[in-house]
Protein backbone atom coordinates (compact mmCIF):
# COMPACT_ATOMS: atom_id res chain seq x y z
CA UNK A 1 0.00 0.00 0.00
CA UNK A 2 1.26 3.02 -0.77
CA UNK A 3 1.02 6.66 1.21
CA UNK A 4 -1.31 8.19 -0.83
CA UNK A 5 -3.59 5.44 -0.02
CA UNK A 6 -2.60 5.40 3.31
CA UNK A 7 -3.21 8.86 3.44
CA UNK A 8 -6.93 8.61 1.70
CA UNK A 9 -7.62 6.19 4.75
CA UNK A 10 -6.38 8.66 7.57
CA UNK A 11 -8.31 11.67 6.04
CA UNK A 12 -12.19 10.21 6.19
CA UNK A 13 -14.57 11.67 8.67
CA UNK A 14 -15.47 8.51 9.73
CA UNK A 15 -12.65 6.92 11.08
CA UNK A 16 -13.97 6.69 14.84
CA UNK A 17 -15.29 3.44 16.12
CA UNK A 18 -18.04 3.34 18.62
CA UNK A 19 -16.87 3.27 22.09
CA UNK A 20 -17.44 0.58 24.59
CA UNK A 21 -19.02 -1.42 21.73
CA UNK A 22 -16.92 -4.75 20.38
CA UNK A 23 -18.25 -5.68 17.28
CA UNK A 24 -17.87 -8.96 15.97
CA UNK A 25 -18.08 -10.52 11.97
CA UNK A 26 -20.77 -12.98 13.53
CA UNK A 27 -23.03 -15.69 12.56
CA UNK A 28 -24.18 -13.33 9.58
CA UNK A 29 -21.67 -9.73 9.37
CA UNK A 30 -21.82 -7.02 11.74
CA UNK A 31 -24.86 -6.35 13.13
CA UNK A 32 -26.29 -3.49 16.18
CA UNK A 33 -27.83 -0.22 15.94
CA UNK A 34 -27.60 1.38 13.19
CA UNK A 35 -26.22 4.42 14.98
CA UNK A 36 -23.04 3.42 16.03
CA UNK A 37 -22.48 1.69 12.36
CA UNK A 38 -20.80 4.42 10.04
CA UNK A 39 -17.30 4.04 11.05
CA UNK A 40 -17.87 -0.56 10.83
CA UNK A 41 -19.53 -0.20 7.22
CA UNK A 42 -16.52 1.99 6.21
CA UNK A 43 -14.20 0.07 7.19
CA UNK A 44 -15.67 -2.86 5.88
CA UNK A 45 -15.74 -0.90 2.47
CA UNK A 46 -12.23 -1.42 2.58
CA UNK A 47 -12.26 -4.82 3.53
CA UNK A 48 -14.49 -5.26 0.38
CA UNK A 49 -12.35 -3.17 -1.99
CA UNK A 50 -9.32 -5.32 -0.47
CA UNK A 51 -10.88 -8.77 -0.77
CA UNK A 52 -11.71 -7.22 -4.53
CA UNK A 53 -8.35 -6.99 -5.25
CA UNK A 54 -6.98 -10.29 -3.69
CA UNK A 55 -9.62 -12.28 -5.25
CA UNK A 56 -9.62 -10.23 -8.56
CA UNK A 57 -13.07 -10.42 -8.90
CA UNK A 58 -16.00 -8.65 -7.98
CA UNK A 59 -17.72 -8.50 -4.32
CA UNK A 60 -20.74 -7.55 -3.19
CA UNK A 61 -21.58 -6.35 0.42
CA UNK A 62 -24.74 -6.40 1.70
CA UNK A 63 -26.29 -3.43 3.95
CA UNK A 64 -29.32 -5.26 6.21
CA UNK A 65 -30.28 -6.78 10.03
CA UNK A 66 -32.56 -9.42 8.02
CA UNK A 67 -34.90 -9.85 10.97
CA UNK A 68 -33.92 -7.71 13.50
CA UNK A 69 -35.84 -4.85 14.65
CA UNK A 70 -35.94 -1.65 12.22
CA UNK A 71 -33.87 0.40 14.39
CA UNK A 72 -31.07 -2.16 13.86
CA UNK A 73 -28.93 -2.04 10.72
CA UNK A 74 -25.44 -4.57 9.58
CA UNK A 75 -23.14 -5.42 6.82
CA UNK A 76 -22.47 -8.49 5.12
CA UNK A 77 -19.83 -9.40 2.72
CA UNK A 78 -20.43 -11.67 -0.40
CA UNK A 79 -17.35 -13.78 -1.57
CA UNK A 80 -17.05 -14.23 -6.07
CA UNK A 81 -18.84 -17.47 -5.38
CA UNK A 82 -22.26 -15.11 -4.17
CA UNK A 83 -20.97 -17.10 -1.10
CA UNK A 84 -20.31 -15.66 2.35
CA UNK A 85 -17.22 -13.98 3.07
CA UNK A 86 -14.21 -16.59 3.34
CA UNK A 87 -13.94 -17.36 7.38
CA UNK A 88 -10.13 -17.13 7.01
CA UNK A 89 -11.06 -13.21 6.23
CA UNK A 90 -13.12 -12.95 9.69
CA UNK A 91 -10.61 -11.88 11.93
CA UNK A 92 -9.08 -9.19 10.03
CA UNK A 93 -12.73 -8.33 9.22
CA UNK A 94 -12.95 -8.06 13.61
CA UNK A 95 -9.90 -6.48 14.18
CA UNK A 96 -10.11 -3.63 11.56
CA UNK A 97 -13.99 -3.30 12.99
CA UNK A 98 -12.23 -2.85 16.28
CA UNK A 99 -9.14 -0.68 15.21
CA UNK A 100 -9.57 1.98 17.85
CA UNK A 101 -6.95 4.48 16.58
CA UNK A 102 -6.66 5.98 12.85
CA UNK A 103 -3.44 4.98 12.73
CA UNK A 104 -3.96 0.90 14.45
CA UNK A 105 -6.42 0.63 11.30
CA UNK A 106 -3.84 1.62 8.87
CA UNK A 107 -1.49 -0.46 10.55
CA UNK A 108 -3.55 -3.54 10.74
CA UNK A 109 -4.41 -2.96 6.70
CA UNK A 110 -0.84 -2.49 5.85
CA UNK A 111 0.05 -5.54 7.29
CA UNK A 112 -2.56 -7.58 6.24
CA UNK A 113 -1.97 -6.49 2.72
CA UNK A 114 1.68 -7.86 2.98
CA UNK A 115 0.53 -10.81 4.31
CA UNK A 116 -1.73 -11.77 1.82
CA UNK A 117 0.03 -10.66 -0.89
CA UNK A 118 -2.51 -8.34 -2.07
CA UNK A 119 -1.70 -7.24 -5.89
CA UNK A 120 -1.64 -3.24 -6.20
CA UNK A 121 -0.46 -3.33 -9.39
CA UNK A 122 -3.42 -1.01 -10.77
CA UNK A 123 -4.35 -3.75 -13.66
CA UNK A 124 -7.24 -4.75 -12.15
CA UNK A 125 -8.86 -2.21 -9.92
CA UNK A 126 -11.79 -3.44 -7.00
CA UNK A 127 -15.33 -3.75 -7.80
CA UNK A 128 -18.17 -3.86 -5.34
CA UNK A 129 -21.51 -4.57 -5.74
CA UNK A 130 -23.76 -2.56 -3.06
CA UNK A 131 -27.51 -3.10 -2.21
CA UNK A 132 -29.30 -2.59 1.11
CA UNK A 133 -32.83 -3.22 2.30
CA UNK A 134 -35.46 -1.34 3.25
CA UNK A 135 -34.30 0.38 6.61
CA UNK A 136 -34.58 3.90 6.46
CA UNK A 137 -30.45 3.93 7.76
CA UNK A 138 -29.45 2.11 5.27
CA UNK A 139 -28.57 5.05 2.71
CA UNK A 140 -26.29 7.05 4.65
CA UNK A 141 -24.80 3.80 5.98
CA UNK A 142 -24.62 2.94 1.70
CA UNK A 143 -22.69 6.34 1.72
CA UNK A 144 -19.94 5.06 4.70
CA UNK A 145 -19.38 2.16 2.93
CA UNK A 146 -18.61 4.12 -0.82
CA UNK A 147 -16.27 6.27 1.21
CA UNK A 148 -14.03 3.02 2.40
CA UNK A 149 -14.22 1.45 -0.76
CA UNK A 150 -12.58 4.70 -3.09
CA UNK A 151 -10.28 5.05 -0.34
CA UNK A 152 -8.87 2.57 -3.39
CA UNK A 153 -8.05 4.51 -6.41
CA UNK A 154 -9.50 3.75 -9.71
CA UNK A 155 -12.10 1.35 -7.26
CA UNK A 156 -15.65 1.24 -8.85
CA UNK A 157 -18.75 0.31 -6.57
CA UNK A 158 -22.13 0.55 -8.24
CA UNK A 159 -25.17 0.97 -6.14
CA UNK A 160 -27.76 -1.83 -6.96
CA UNK A 161 -30.69 0.04 -4.83
CA UNK A 162 -32.84 -1.70 -2.72
CA UNK A 163 -32.86 -5.50 -3.19
CA UNK A 164 -33.21 -8.68 -1.31
CA UNK A 165 -30.05 -9.96 0.33
CA UNK A 166 -30.07 -13.33 -2.12
CA UNK A 167 -30.81 -11.06 -4.82
CA UNK A 168 -27.98 -9.38 -4.11
CA UNK A 169 -25.52 -12.19 -3.76
CA UNK A 170 -27.21 -13.76 -6.96
CA UNK A 171 -25.75 -10.45 -8.47
CA UNK A 172 -22.37 -11.27 -7.59
CA UNK A 173 -22.01 -14.98 -8.69
CA UNK A 174 -23.70 -14.12 -12.06
CA UNK A 175 -21.92 -11.37 -12.86
CA UNK A 176 -18.35 -12.89 -11.80
CA UNK A 177 -19.54 -15.81 -14.12
CA UNK A 178 -19.62 -13.83 -17.21
CA UNK A 179 -23.48 -14.37 -16.91
CA UNK A 180 -26.70 -11.72 -16.79
CA UNK A 181 -26.82 -10.30 -13.43
CA UNK A 182 -29.31 -7.44 -13.55
CA UNK A 183 -32.50 -8.23 -11.83
CA UNK A 184 -34.64 -7.94 -14.60
CA UNK A 185 -32.56 -11.09 -15.74
CA UNK A 186 -32.92 -13.00 -12.00
CA UNK A 187 -36.89 -12.11 -12.64
CA UNK A 188 -36.51 -13.54 -16.07
CA UNK A 189 -34.15 -16.54 -14.94
CA UNK A 190 -36.60 -17.44 -11.64
CA UNK A 191 -40.14 -17.00 -13.54
CA UNK A 192 -38.83 -19.32 -16.95
CA UNK A 193 -37.91 -22.15 -14.90
CA UNK A 194 -41.11 -22.15 -12.81
CA UNK A 195 -43.09 -22.27 -15.87
CA UNK A 196 -40.81 -24.52 -16.84
CA UNK A 197 -41.88 -27.20 -13.72
CA UNK A 198 -45.35 -26.36 -13.75
CA UNK A 199 -45.26 -27.23 -17.40
CA UNK A 200 -44.14 -30.64 -16.68
CA UNK A 201 -46.54 -31.25 -13.71
CA UNK A 202 -47.98 -34.69 -14.80
CA UNK A 203 -51.45 -34.78 -15.94
CA UNK A 204 -52.48 -36.56 -12.80
CA UNK A 205 -51.52 -34.14 -10.38
CA UNK A 206 -53.54 -31.66 -12.11
CA UNK A 207 -56.49 -32.95 -11.51
CA UNK A 208 -55.78 -33.40 -7.31
CA UNK A 209 -57.55 -30.85 -5.11
CA UNK A 210 -54.96 -28.39 -4.28
CA UNK A 211 -56.14 -25.02 -2.87
CA UNK A 212 -54.58 -22.90 -5.26
CA UNK A 213 -54.34 -19.35 -3.02
CA UNK A 214 -51.34 -18.32 -1.52
CA UNK A 215 -50.97 -15.54 0.75
CA UNK A 216 -47.77 -14.11 1.71
CA UNK A 217 -46.82 -11.80 4.84
CA UNK A 218 -43.93 -10.15 3.36
CA UNK A 219 -42.87 -8.77 7.15
CA UNK A 220 -43.11 -5.20 5.89
CA UNK A 221 -39.99 -5.30 3.97
CA UNK A 222 -38.13 -5.34 0.96
CA UNK A 223 -39.73 -9.29 -0.26
CA UNK A 224 -43.08 -7.54 -0.25
CA UNK A 225 -41.93 -5.33 -3.21
CA UNK A 226 -39.88 -7.28 -5.15
CA UNK A 227 -42.49 -10.37 -4.95
CA UNK A 228 -45.01 -8.08 -6.34
CA UNK A 229 -42.66 -7.50 -8.99
CA UNK A 230 -41.41 -11.11 -9.70
CA UNK A 231 -45.77 -11.83 -9.77
CA UNK A 232 -46.36 -9.97 -12.36
CA UNK A 233 -43.97 -12.58 -14.97
CA UNK A 234 -45.65 -15.32 -13.27
CA UNK A 235 -48.62 -16.00 -15.85
CA UNK A 236 -51.39 -15.03 -13.24
CA UNK A 237 -50.22 -17.14 -10.39
CA UNK A 238 -52.66 -16.34 -7.75
CA UNK A 239 -50.49 -14.79 -4.95
CA UNK A 240 -51.48 -12.40 -2.61
CA UNK A 241 -49.30 -10.29 -0.44
CA UNK A 242 -49.70 -8.90 2.58
CA UNK A 243 -47.39 -6.87 4.86
CA UNK A 244 -45.65 -4.91 2.04
CA UNK A 245 -44.69 -2.07 4.09
CA UNK A 246 -47.57 -0.02 5.79
CA UNK A 247 -46.73 -1.37 9.16
CA UNK A 248 -43.07 -1.67 11.09
CA UNK A 249 -40.35 -3.90 8.99
CA UNK A 250 -40.21 -7.35 11.44
CA UNK A 251 -42.58 -6.63 14.36
CA UNK A 252 -45.60 -9.22 14.75
CA UNK A 253 -45.02 -9.88 10.89
CA UNK A 254 -42.10 -12.12 9.22
CA UNK A 255 -40.79 -15.37 8.90
CA UNK A 256 -38.80 -15.18 12.08
CA UNK A 257 -41.56 -14.26 14.51
CA UNK A 258 -43.75 -16.64 13.16
CA UNK A 259 -41.16 -19.67 13.02
CA UNK A 260 -39.99 -18.65 17.25
CA UNK A 261 -43.66 -17.85 18.20
CA UNK A 262 -45.77 -19.77 16.00
CA UNK A 263 -48.83 -17.38 16.42
CA UNK A 264 -50.36 -15.69 13.45
CA UNK A 265 -48.98 -12.55 11.91
CA UNK A 266 -50.15 -9.34 11.94
CA UNK A 267 -52.83 -8.61 8.87
CA UNK A 268 -53.95 -12.61 9.02
CA UNK A 269 -57.05 -13.30 10.69
CA UNK A 270 -59.88 -15.76 10.56
CA UNK A 271 -60.58 -15.04 6.54
CA UNK A 272 -57.42 -17.30 6.34
CA UNK A 273 -58.32 -20.55 7.90
CA UNK A 274 -57.00 -23.37 6.06
CA UNK A 275 -55.77 -21.45 3.18
CA UNK A 276 -51.62 -21.74 2.22
CA UNK A 277 -49.88 -18.77 4.05
CA UNK A 278 -46.00 -18.00 3.71
CA UNK A 279 -43.79 -15.20 5.32
CA UNK A 280 -40.35 -14.10 4.66
CA UNK A 281 -38.22 -12.31 6.73
CA UNK A 282 -36.85 -8.54 6.85
CA UNK A 283 -34.66 -9.38 3.74
CA UNK A 284 -36.13 -12.54 2.54
CA UNK A 285 -33.74 -14.89 2.71
CA UNK A 286 -35.96 -16.62 5.32
CA UNK A 287 -38.76 -18.35 3.95
CA UNK A 288 -41.79 -20.74 5.80
CA UNK A 289 -45.27 -21.53 5.19
CA UNK A 290 -48.42 -21.91 7.80
CA UNK A 291 -51.83 -22.24 7.77
CA UNK A 292 -54.34 -21.37 10.47
CA UNK A 293 -56.63 -24.42 12.12
CA UNK A 294 -60.26 -23.66 12.15
CA UNK A 295 -60.32 -22.90 16.10
CA UNK A 296 -59.50 -19.37 16.32
CA UNK A 297 -56.55 -19.84 18.91
CA UNK A 298 -54.15 -17.49 17.39
CA UNK A 299 -52.23 -20.39 16.56
CA UNK A 300 -50.65 -21.54 13.39
CA UNK A 301 -49.47 -25.03 11.86
CA UNK A 302 -46.18 -23.72 10.89
CA UNK A 303 -44.08 -25.31 8.35
CA UNK A 304 -41.06 -24.61 9.09
CA UNK A 305 -37.32 -24.96 7.45
CA UNK A 306 -37.15 -28.72 8.39
CA UNK A 307 -39.99 -29.79 6.19
CA UNK A 308 -39.27 -27.29 3.32
CA UNK A 309 -36.30 -29.36 3.44
CA UNK A 310 -38.28 -32.79 3.47
CA UNK A 311 -40.17 -31.39 0.66
CA UNK A 312 -37.59 -30.61 -1.88
CA UNK A 313 -35.44 -33.96 -0.91
CA UNK A 314 -38.33 -36.01 -1.53
CA UNK A 315 -38.94 -34.33 -4.95
CA UNK A 316 -35.35 -34.92 -5.28
CA UNK A 317 -35.04 -38.08 -4.72
CA UNK A 318 -37.77 -38.99 -6.98
CA UNK A 319 -36.49 -37.32 -10.08
CA UNK A 320 -33.21 -39.41 -8.99
CA UNK A 321 -35.09 -42.73 -9.27
CA UNK A 322 -36.85 -41.83 -12.38
CA UNK A 323 -33.66 -41.54 -13.99
CA UNK A 324 -32.25 -44.39 -12.24
CA UNK A 325 -34.91 -46.37 -13.70
CA UNK A 326 -33.04 -45.85 -17.22
CA UNK A 327 -32.81 -49.55 -18.78
CA UNK A 328 -31.49 -48.40 -22.36
CA UNK A 329 -27.99 -49.87 -22.39
CA UNK A 330 -27.04 -46.96 -24.71
CA UNK A 331 -28.14 -44.34 -22.27
CA UNK A 332 -27.67 -45.86 -19.00
CA UNK A 333 -24.17 -44.79 -17.03
CA UNK A 334 -22.72 -45.85 -13.95
CA UNK A 335 -22.19 -42.34 -12.40
CA UNK A 336 -24.51 -42.12 -9.13
CA UNK A 337 -24.91 -38.53 -8.12
CA UNK A 338 -24.54 -38.68 -4.41
CA UNK A 339 -27.67 -36.79 -2.32
CA UNK A 340 -26.95 -34.84 0.85
CA UNK A 341 -28.93 -33.29 3.14
CA UNK A 342 -27.53 -30.82 6.15
CA UNK A 343 -29.08 -29.85 8.97
CA UNK A 344 -28.51 -28.12 12.68
CA UNK A 345 -29.36 -28.63 16.02
CA UNK A 346 -31.97 -26.44 15.81
CA UNK A 347 -33.39 -28.90 13.57
CA UNK A 348 -36.88 -30.68 14.90
CA UNK A 349 -35.42 -34.38 15.83
CA UNK A 350 -38.36 -35.39 14.23
CA UNK A 351 -37.38 -33.98 10.93
CA UNK A 352 -34.30 -35.53 11.23
CA UNK A 353 -35.60 -39.00 11.69
CA UNK A 354 -38.02 -38.59 9.26
CA UNK A 355 -35.76 -37.81 6.72
CA UNK A 356 -33.14 -40.78 7.59
CA UNK A 357 -35.82 -42.66 7.24
CA UNK A 358 -35.71 -41.93 3.72
CA UNK A 359 -32.48 -43.32 3.77
CA UNK A 360 -30.83 -39.84 3.21
CA UNK A 361 -27.56 -39.04 4.39
CA UNK A 362 -27.78 -36.59 6.78
CA UNK A 363 -24.88 -34.55 8.34
CA UNK A 364 -25.19 -31.30 10.85
CA UNK A 365 -23.18 -28.15 11.25
CA UNK A 366 -22.92 -25.31 13.51
CA UNK A 367 -25.74 -22.43 12.85
CA UNK A 368 -25.07 -20.10 9.98
CA UNK A 369 -25.37 -20.53 6.58
CA UNK A 370 -21.71 -20.31 5.98
CA UNK A 371 -21.24 -23.36 7.30
CA UNK A 372 -24.58 -25.20 6.10
CA UNK A 373 -23.60 -24.08 2.39
CA UNK A 374 -19.69 -25.11 2.70
CA UNK A 375 -20.67 -28.68 4.06
CA UNK A 376 -23.74 -28.86 0.92
CA UNK A 377 -20.98 -27.95 -1.89
CA UNK A 378 -19.62 -31.47 -1.32
CA UNK A 379 -22.03 -33.16 -2.61
CA UNK A 380 -23.51 -33.66 -6.22
CA UNK A 381 -26.60 -32.41 -4.82
CA UNK A 382 -26.61 -30.99 -1.39
CA UNK A 383 -30.06 -29.71 0.71
CA UNK A 384 -29.03 -27.82 3.35
CA UNK A 385 -31.84 -25.71 5.89
CA UNK A 386 -31.85 -24.16 9.02
CA UNK A 387 -35.55 -24.68 10.85
CA UNK A 388 -35.89 -20.89 10.38
CA UNK A 389 -36.39 -21.12 6.91
CA UNK A 390 -33.37 -20.35 5.43
CA UNK A 391 -31.83 -22.58 2.94
CA UNK A 392 -31.45 -24.21 -0.88
CA UNK A 393 -30.51 -26.97 -3.10
CA UNK A 394 -26.29 -27.12 -4.61
CA UNK A 395 -25.70 -28.78 -7.72
CA UNK A 396 -22.54 -29.72 -8.33
CA UNK A 397 -20.66 -28.92 -11.98
CA UNK A 398 -19.92 -32.33 -12.67
CA UNK A 399 -24.04 -33.42 -11.69
CA UNK A 400 -25.37 -30.40 -13.92
CA UNK A 401 -23.46 -31.31 -17.05
CA UNK A 402 -24.15 -34.83 -17.00
CA UNK A 403 -27.57 -33.72 -16.25
CA UNK A 404 -27.53 -31.49 -19.88
CA UNK A 405 -26.33 -34.01 -21.22
CA UNK A 406 -29.09 -36.55 -20.43
CA UNK A 407 -31.41 -33.56 -21.37
CA UNK A 408 -29.98 -33.18 -24.65
CA UNK A 409 -31.43 -36.54 -26.98
CA UNK A 410 -30.02 -39.18 -25.01
CA UNK A 411 -33.26 -39.77 -23.83
CA UNK A 412 -36.84 -40.35 -26.30
CA UNK A 413 -38.35 -37.40 -26.52
CA UNK A 414 -41.27 -36.90 -24.05
CA UNK A 415 -40.36 -39.82 -21.95
CA UNK A 416 -40.38 -40.25 -18.10
CA UNK A 417 -36.85 -39.88 -17.90
CA UNK A 418 -36.34 -37.00 -19.77
CA UNK A 419 -38.65 -34.83 -18.10
CA UNK A 420 -37.37 -35.95 -14.86
CA UNK A 421 -34.01 -34.51 -16.15
CA UNK A 422 -35.39 -31.83 -17.31
CA UNK A 423 -37.62 -30.65 -13.99
CA UNK A 424 -33.67 -31.28 -11.64
CA UNK A 425 -32.65 -28.73 -14.66
CA UNK A 426 -35.41 -26.28 -13.71
CA UNK A 427 -34.82 -26.41 -10.36
CA UNK A 428 -31.20 -25.61 -10.50
CA UNK A 429 -32.24 -22.61 -12.13
CA UNK A 430 -34.79 -21.42 -9.67
CA UNK A 431 -33.24 -21.96 -6.70
CA UNK A 432 -30.59 -19.90 -5.70
CA UNK A 433 -27.09 -21.48 -6.02
CA UNK A 434 -25.80 -18.65 -4.30
CA UNK A 435 -27.58 -18.51 -0.99
CA UNK A 436 -30.58 -19.30 0.64
CA UNK A 437 -33.28 -16.82 -1.40
CA UNK A 438 -37.37 -17.09 0.07
CA UNK A 439 -38.22 -15.90 -3.22
CA UNK A 440 -36.80 -18.51 -5.60
CA UNK A 441 -37.58 -21.34 -2.40
CA UNK A 442 -41.35 -20.19 -2.50
CA UNK A 443 -41.56 -20.62 -5.89
CA UNK A 444 -39.98 -24.13 -5.49
CA UNK A 445 -42.48 -25.32 -2.83
CA UNK A 446 -44.74 -24.19 -4.97
CA UNK A 447 -44.10 -26.01 -8.23
CA UNK A 448 -43.17 -28.87 -5.99
CA UNK A 449 -46.38 -29.20 -4.85
CA UNK A 450 -48.07 -28.89 -8.03
CA UNK A 451 -46.08 -31.55 -9.11
CA UNK A 452 -47.01 -33.88 -6.39
CA UNK A 453 -50.72 -32.45 -6.41
CA UNK A 454 -50.10 -31.57 -2.52
CA UNK A 455 -51.97 -29.58 -0.44
CA UNK A 456 -50.31 -27.65 2.60
CA UNK A 457 -51.83 -29.92 4.88
CA UNK A 458 -50.61 -33.08 3.30
CA UNK A 459 -47.22 -31.26 3.04
CA UNK A 460 -47.53 -30.85 6.79
CA UNK A 461 -48.70 -34.21 7.67
CA UNK A 462 -45.35 -36.04 6.50
CA UNK A 463 -44.21 -36.02 10.41
CA UNK A 464 -45.33 -34.12 13.52
CA UNK A 465 -42.95 -32.02 14.87
CA UNK A 466 -41.81 -33.04 18.27
CA UNK A 467 -43.25 -29.86 20.57
CA UNK A 468 -40.02 -27.51 21.13
CA UNK A 469 -39.49 -23.96 22.87
CA UNK A 470 -36.68 -20.87 22.15
CA UNK A 471 -36.03 -18.63 25.00
CA UNK A 472 -32.91 -15.59 24.73
CA UNK A 473 -31.16 -14.97 28.14
CA UNK A 474 -29.25 -12.05 28.33
CA UNK A 475 -25.77 -12.81 30.22
CA UNK A 476 -22.87 -10.36 31.32
CA UNK A 477 -20.59 -11.77 28.76
CA UNK A 478 -22.31 -14.31 25.39
CA UNK A 479 -18.88 -15.07 24.47
CA UNK A 480 -18.25 -17.18 27.69
CA UNK A 481 -20.09 -19.96 26.26
CA UNK A 482 -17.79 -22.13 24.28
CA UNK A 483 -19.76 -25.05 22.43
CA UNK A 484 -18.20 -27.93 19.96
CA UNK A 485 -20.09 -31.25 18.04
CA UNK A 486 -21.69 -28.78 15.92
CA UNK A 487 -23.12 -26.77 18.98
CA UNK A 488 -24.80 -29.77 20.81
CA UNK A 489 -22.22 -29.80 23.69
CA UNK A 490 -20.99 -26.62 25.90
CA UNK A 491 -17.49 -27.51 26.53
CA UNK A 492 -17.48 -23.94 29.07
CA UNK A 493 -18.01 -22.66 31.68
CA UNK A 494 -17.33 -25.71 33.17
CA UNK A 495 -20.23 -27.92 35.06
CA UNK A 496 -23.12 -26.88 32.92
CA UNK A 497 -23.42 -29.65 30.23
CA UNK A 498 -23.60 -32.09 32.99
CA UNK A 499 -26.11 -30.49 34.35
CA UNK A 500 -28.45 -29.33 31.48
CA UNK A 501 -28.00 -33.40 30.98
CA UNK A 502 -29.85 -33.84 34.51
CA UNK A 503 -32.57 -31.68 33.19
CA UNK A 504 -32.68 -33.47 29.48
CA UNK A 505 -33.01 -36.76 31.20
CA UNK A 506 -35.71 -35.62 32.99
CA UNK A 507 -37.82 -35.16 30.13
CA UNK A 508 -39.39 -37.87 27.91
CA UNK A 509 -37.51 -37.40 24.08
CA UNK A 510 -35.91 -34.31 25.68
CA UNK A 511 -33.19 -32.45 24.24
CA UNK A 512 -31.71 -29.16 25.09
CA UNK A 513 -28.70 -26.86 23.87
CA UNK A 514 -27.58 -23.69 24.54
CA UNK A 515 -25.21 -21.08 22.52
CA UNK A 516 -24.52 -17.78 22.00
CA UNK A 517 -26.63 -16.19 19.33
CA UNK A 518 -24.09 -14.73 16.77
CA UNK A 519 -26.82 -11.96 15.55
CA UNK A 520 -27.95 -10.83 19.28
CA UNK A 521 -26.45 -9.95 22.34
CA UNK A 522 -27.68 -13.28 24.44
CA UNK A 523 -27.57 -16.73 24.66
CA UNK A 524 -30.33 -18.53 22.99
CA UNK A 525 -32.04 -22.03 24.42
CA UNK A 526 -33.43 -24.83 22.95
CA UNK A 527 -35.84 -27.75 23.76
CA UNK A 528 -37.60 -30.10 22.73
CA UNK A 529 -39.40 -32.85 24.16
CA UNK A 530 -42.54 -34.95 23.80
CA UNK A 531 -45.29 -32.51 25.05
CA UNK A 532 -45.74 -28.80 24.82
CA UNK A 533 -45.79 -28.71 28.84
CA UNK A 534 -42.60 -30.60 29.23
CA UNK A 535 -40.52 -28.37 26.53
CA UNK A 536 -41.58 -24.76 28.01
CA UNK A 537 -40.62 -26.89 31.34
CA UNK A 538 -36.80 -27.89 29.94
CA UNK A 539 -36.61 -24.35 27.94
CA UNK A 540 -37.29 -22.91 31.72
CA UNK A 541 -35.21 -24.93 33.49
CA UNK A 542 -32.24 -24.76 31.25
CA UNK A 543 -32.65 -20.82 30.96
CA UNK A 544 -32.35 -20.98 34.51
CA UNK A 545 -29.10 -22.88 34.61
CA UNK A 546 -27.75 -20.13 31.86
CA UNK A 547 -28.62 -17.51 34.65
CA UNK A 548 -27.21 -19.26 37.38
CA UNK A 549 -23.75 -20.17 35.86
CA UNK A 550 -23.48 -16.84 33.70
CA UNK A 551 -26.26 -14.22 34.39
CA UNK A 552 -25.06 -10.54 35.98
CA UNK A 553 -24.68 -12.15 39.49
CA UNK A 554 -23.30 -15.63 38.17
CA UNK A 555 -20.12 -17.59 39.05
CA UNK A 556 -19.13 -18.03 35.55
C1 LIG B 1 -31.74 -19.77 16.08
C2 LIG B 1 -31.69 -18.94 14.86
O1 LIG B 1 -32.70 -18.80 14.18
N1 LIG B 1 -30.51 -18.38 14.56
C3 LIG B 1 -30.33 -17.54 13.38
C4 LIG B 1 -29.64 -16.24 13.73
O2 LIG B 1 -28.35 -16.53 14.20
P1 LIG B 1 -27.90 -16.47 15.73
O3 LIG B 1 -26.41 -16.70 15.69
O4 LIG B 1 -28.63 -17.59 16.39
O5 LIG B 1 -28.32 -15.15 16.25
O6 LIG B 1 -29.51 -15.46 12.55
C5 LIG B 1 -28.69 -16.04 11.55
C6 LIG B 1 -28.59 -15.08 10.39
O7 LIG B 1 -29.83 -14.82 9.82
C7 LIG B 1 -29.27 -17.40 11.13
O8 LIG B 1 -28.41 -18.01 10.23
C8 LIG B 1 -29.48 -18.27 12.35
O9 LIG B 1 -30.12 -19.45 12.02
MG1 LIG C 1 -32.63 -12.74 6.71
Amino acid sequence: MDERQKSLILNSSLLYPPSQVKLSYGTAGFRADASVLQSTVYRVGILAALRSLKTQSAIGLMITASHNQVSHNGIKVADPSGGMLTQDWEPFADAIANASTPQDLVQLIDEFVKRENIPFDGVKSPEILLGRDTRPSGESLLEAAKQGIHCFVGALSHDMGILTTPQLHWMVRSRNRGLKATELDYFELLSSSFRCLIDLIPNASKLSDTNDKLVVDGANGVGAHKLELLKKKLNGFDIEVRNSGKGVLNEGVGADYVQKEKVVPQGFGSQDIGVRCASLDGDADRLVYFSLPSEDSGKIDLVDGDKILSLFAIFVKDQLSILNEERDENTKDNYQPCLGVVQTAYANGASTDYLKGLGLEVVFTPTGVKYLHEKAAEYDIGIYFEANGHGTILFSERFLSWLEQKCNGLYSKGSEQQKAAFRLLAVSKLINQAVGDALSGLLLVEAILGNMGWSIHRWKELYHDLPSKQLKVKVADRTAVVTANAETVVVRPPGIQEAINADVAKHSRGRSFIRPSGTEDVIRVYAEASTQEAADDLANSVAKLVDRFLGYGGSG
